[in-house]
């Protein structure tokens, strides 16, 4: 069995060389200024231990890589009902699509897809003034990283609220369909600010971790959704994960992840490890160019892909 320590270390250093860094995200204006030099990474492996290298100490927007929670807590809110209001097939579109939208009747494809999460988001709303559906979400993910200085970043939030116009034409379009049950307004700020949520490689791979044993922390043994609950997110992970790249990730990685245009990655390898990465820059797909390298190169030396070795 390869040392995870040196291999996380070497990868790190690969990375850092590297000059096909892709291109940093510009259309949240905000984003535009992270500097793509950047790469972190960290495992929090099944025995609570946790081995972190580059930047990964550094917090960065998560952005889309919270769809996987928010799908967690919609689902712990309404069970099952959550996919009466969205699917939970892959979309072979790019991340902020509006055409199946039509087609479909204003039922999104998937959690995952900007539309479906914007669903999700008005799920976890109802019954709450925006404040609470937002405290809710953050102290959700403070409470999976043990770590109560994670924090929304306002002026990431405020950037996205002033240019967001496609996810306004989508939550209109959506709510045209009576899919969306709260003001547009107000389902969209909860989006916003949940994607803005900051956070390092190290938090955010201490949060996936009950994905990656059962629903249960590995530390305490607390569950936090029931196996059978935990293995469906990780399908629709590995299967939606990452938009029209989803099919290349599972191909090249292996595992369920999710992705976000801040450059974050979150990698599942059931039984073994919650993985977090970041680099900034992205992918035609507007998923990490540099993140999915690494863990291509981490599954492939540790034979964790759920496909074999
Ligand atoms: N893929 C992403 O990370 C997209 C999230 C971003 N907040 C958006 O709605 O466009």
């Amino acid at each position: 069995m390869p040392d995870l320590e040196s291999v996380v270390r070497d990868i790190a250093e690969e990375m850092r060389e590297r000059s096909d860094r892709g291109d940093v995200a510009t259309y949240i204006p905000e984003l535009a200024s992270v500097s793509p030099a950047a790469f972190g990474i960290a495992v929090a492996g099944a025995d609570g231990e946790m081995v972190a290298a580059g930047d990964c100490d550094m917090p960065f927007s998560i952005q889309s890589i919270s769809k996987a929670f928010t799908l967690t807590l919609a689902l712990g809110k309404v069970g099952d009902r959550v996919w009466r209001r969205v699917g939970r097939e892959p979309s072979g579109s790019p991340f902020n699509s509006i055409v199946q939208l039509e087609a479909e009747h204003g039922i999104p494809r998937n959690p995952f897809i900007n539309a479906g999460a914007i669903a999700v988001t008005d799920i976890i709303l109802s019954g709450h003034q925006p404040r609470e559906a937002l405290g809710e979400i953050l102290r959700f993910m403070q409470f999976l990283a043990e770590d109560n200085s994670i924090f929304i970043d306002e002026a990431v939030a405020a950037s996205e609220q002033r240019t967001g116009f496609r996810n306004r034409a989508l939550a209109n379009y959506m709510k045209s369909f009576d899919v969306l049950e709260n003001p547009v307004d107000y389902t969209l700020g909860v989006y916003f600010h949940h994607c803005a949520i900051a956070m390092s490689c190290r938090q955010l791979a201490m949060a996936g971790r009950f994905l990656a044993h059962n629903g249960r922390n590995p530390a305490t043994g607390l569950s936090v959704v029931s196996a059978e609950r935990a293995r469906r997110i990780n399908a629709v992970m590995l299967t939606c994960g990452h938009y029209d790249g989803s099919g290349e990730f599972a191909y090249r990685v292996g595992l369920p992840g999710k992705s976000g245009v801040g450059g974050g990655i979150l990698a599942i390898a059931p039984g073994k490890a919650s993985i977090a990465v970041w680099s900034p820059g992205l992918d035609a797909s507007g998923n990490s160019h540099l993140g999915r390298i690494a863990l291509e190169a981490l599954t492939q030396r540790m034979g964790w892909s759920v496909f074999g070795v």
